[in-house]
């Protein structure tokens, strides 16, 4: 064990890109101890700001070798002791993240240099025989794909867990990388896999969460150690009615959305230190598990955009950091010893797992086809079944080197599996054919004992609640027999009558205790899905009555109750802009021990009516930009929110007739002039955005 480890926070203010209106919003200062913290006023109250001091904060013109030195480079020696290091970065759509990691050829992110570093580094190691590995993944519309894989064939991989509880994606590549320019080509042309799209906010949008994983192989005599470092770029999240996100396009934002919601939740429950952690609710969570309360030291690199327009999301982005700063991990270094079966690790299936290694012994049995190698016999003319239907990069972003066509790969571009094949052939000289069965045996067997176990603890709790149960009707049953048994004739008229009635209550008791158990059952059983299983209108309905709750308990002054409920909520309306501004200031509130004034609740609105073709074209002519008028708008989707939280709105004047309030983000709340009145009139683009009859009704 290396000791504990908080995930470090990296927070990076991006300049403004060119046609973006920009204003001083978000600030960066040095407080008096020296921390660099993040200002950033309140978007509905523009005489408060707040402040987020963190270890690392970086301005719009800071340089990519900056962020590197200070805060990545410290992390390869952490790698080449045979420890696990994840970087992510994190933040709303077209806040810099791949700019971040990927960078350009003329300003080099995270990833080329963390790669250029790794080599450097190998050359001081002597004493070891030294390989570097890579594997890429992207989790698209929450299914993980191989991004060293062509993209028309790439199967969805699956993601399992071993004996050790370690997570991994099965069948990934892992390829060997002999030196930089090798890495460039292999990462260049991946990077034309995944899945890109266009938004109002950003040209080439990442549509998927994409995780690069660096592996380092340490071996000296006997012993092997590994490091490994995951290079993660998170999907933004989206606020849709900012991206101008087509139908399409908003599929693929619930699912990052949701994917980004569980992740705030995972942090959330870890810092509750709660029993269940819900990393099985979305694939990014599982894969990232290991980073998150695991065994890995973690580094959040938390991108900002400037500008009035993101100010809600950065704030929601500074909360995540702060709440994740607070994630402890627990590092270990991965040393094995050869002459025992190696580990596996999520991104790596080169390692066989522990199981499969006496495997190669077994004798061989009847082959079975696995759908996992279709796409690796595209090339011989069979046609995968229907692959994903992802959207390509037009053109990488990132050209370290010209790409050049997989085939000139050769033998490196195999699988992880035909890695293991490779090997296996080498050490005891069987068939392809008898490999596959064997790995086909193991992982079926393995599948067969999870499903075993998951079945025996659902029996075990069974007959505990059956026992339970039993053992209650049995006292039931006891003291309807000690009633029965009085000789009724010689008691006088009506005394039998309590005892009876109590019979009469006790049946009703076990029988409601009865359904209550299996209403129990049933809820444990569909605990982690529940959310996913519900219709979309069920899903708004459950969350609205977690909110009802929560304002309720807030009302009450219980914060940290209303706090759980507002978060149980937004598990079912994840995209819930209001509720998240909501989550923010409660949760702010109660980390700082200050007070929180809810809003009243307004009365409901009546729906506006629809626009007509004429009106419509009226004001276009006036090239005015209404608010219903952004494609994927929805407004009827806002109504709801705001009945949600009792109808507040972002142009509501500020609380406690204007005054500075005592909302507290951060740690520290600072006077600046005040500018209220500036959100009377929203700018998008450059565009004055007139401000819609009903805002201005209720301003
Ligand atoms: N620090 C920076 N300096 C200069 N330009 C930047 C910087 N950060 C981001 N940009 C530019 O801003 C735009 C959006 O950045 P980028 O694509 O990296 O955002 P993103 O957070 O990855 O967005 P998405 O989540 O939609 O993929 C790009 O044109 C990028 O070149």
């Amino acid at each position: 064990m290396v000791g504990g480890h908080r995930v470090k926070i990296v927070a990076r203010l991006r300049p403004p890109i060119p046609g973006e209106l920009s204003d001083n919003g978000i600030r960066i200062i040095t407080t008096d101890d020296g921390l660099p913290s993040i200002c950033v006023n309140n978007p509905r109250d523009h005489s408060q700001v707040f402040k987020f001091p963190f270890s690392s904060c970086y301005g719009h013109d800071s340089r990519q070798e900056d962020i590197f030195e200070a805060d990545v480079r410290p992390l390869i020696d952490v790698v080449y002791s045979g420890a696990t290091a994840t970087i992510f970065a994190y933040g709303v759509t077209s806040s810099g993240k791949t700019h971040t990691m990927q960078g350009s050829r003329a300003q080099p992110g995270v990833i080329p240099r963390a790669v250029e570093a790794l080599f450097d580094h190998r050359r001081q190691m002597r004493e070891y025989d030294v390989t570097l590995s890579a594997s890429y993944m992207e989790i698209y519309r929450d299914e993980v794909y191989d991004l060293f894989v062509d993209r028309e064939t790439a199967p969805k991989l699956p993601v399992r867990e071993n004996d050790a509880g370690q997570v991994f994606v099965a069948n990934l590549s892992l390829l060997p990388i002999e030196d930089i320019s090798e890495f460039n080509k292999l990462y260049t042309s991946a990077n034309k896999q995944r899945s890109v799209g266009s938004t109002l906010l950003n040209r080439e949008s990442s549509r998927s969460h994409a995780i690069l994983t660096l592996e380092v192989k340490l071996t000296q005599q006997d012993k092997v150690l590994t490091g490994r470092i995951n290079l993660v770029d998170l999907a933004g999240s989206e606020n849709n009615k900012l991206t101008g996100n087509d139908a399409s396009r908003l599929q693929e934002s619930a699912a990052i959305n949701k994917s980004l919601s569980v992740l705030g939740q995972v942090v959330h429950a870890l810092n509750q230190g709660a029993s269940r952690i819900p990393y099985r609710n979305s694939k990014l969570t599982r894969i990232l598990q290991d980073a998150l309360g695991g065994s890995s030291v973690g580094v959040l690199i938390c991108n900002l955009a400037p500008g009035l327009k993101f100010r809600q999301d950065t704030l929601n982005t500074l909360n995540f950091a702060v709440r994740t700063r607070n994630v402890e991990n627990k590092p270990v270094v991965n040393e094995q010893d050869t002459r025992s079966a190696p580990k596996l690790h999520f991104s790596a299936v080169r390692q066989a797992p522990p199981k499969l290694a006496p495997l190669a012994m077994a004798p061989p049995t009847t082959r079975r086809p696995r759908a996992s190698i279709a796409p690796r016999n595209a090339a011989s003319g069979v046609t995968s079944a229907a692959g994903p239907s992802r959207v390509p990069r037009v053109s990488a972003a990132f050209h370290m080197a010209e790409a050049a066509p997989y085939p000139s790969i050769g033998k490196r571009r195999e699988s992880g599996l035909g890695i293991i094949r490779e090997r296996f052939n080498v050490a005891k000289k069987i068939t392809d054919q008898d490999i596959d069965d064997k790995i086909s045996k193991a992982v079926e067997a393995e599948v067969e004992r999870r499903l075993k176990e998951k079945l025996e603890e659902m029996e075990r709790q069974r007959t505990a609640d059956e026992e339970r149960t039993r053992q209650e009707a049995e006292i039931a049953d006891t003291t309807r027999d000690q009633t029965f048994e009085i000789p009724q004739p010689s008691l006088p008229s009506g005394l039998l009558t309590p005892l009876l009635k109590r019979h009469q209550d006790l049946d009703n008791e076990l029988r409601q205790r009865l359904q209550e158990l299996e209403k129990k059952y049933e809820r444990d059983k569909l605990d982690g899905d529940i959310v996913h299983k519900l219709s979309p209108k069920s899903r708004k309905k459950t969350g609205r009555a977690y909110v009802a709750l929560a304002r309720a308990h807030s009302e009450k002054g219980d914060l940290q109750v209303a706090l759980d409920l507002y978060r149980k909520a937004e598990s079912y309306v994840p995209d819930n802009m209001k509720l998240k501004e909501r989550i923010i200031e409660i949760d702010l509130a109660v980390s700082h021990g200050t007070e929180f004034n809810p809003s009243p609740k307004r009365a409901r609105t009546r729906r506006r009516p629809r626009r007509t073709t004429q009106a419509r074209a009226a004001q276009s002519s006036l090239n005015i930009i209404p608010e219903t008028s952004v494609p994927g708008d929805e407004s009827h989707e806002e109504e709801a929110v705001m009945n949600l939280l009792g109808g507040e709105s972002k142009d509501d004047p500020p609380k406690q007739g204007g005054r500075v309030t005592n909302i507290t983000f951060g740690v520290e709340l600072t006077n600046s002039p005040s500018k209220r009145g500036m959100g009377t009139e929203a700018y998008r683009n450059g565009e004055v955005r007139r401000t819609s009859p009903r805002k201005r009704a209720r301003m």
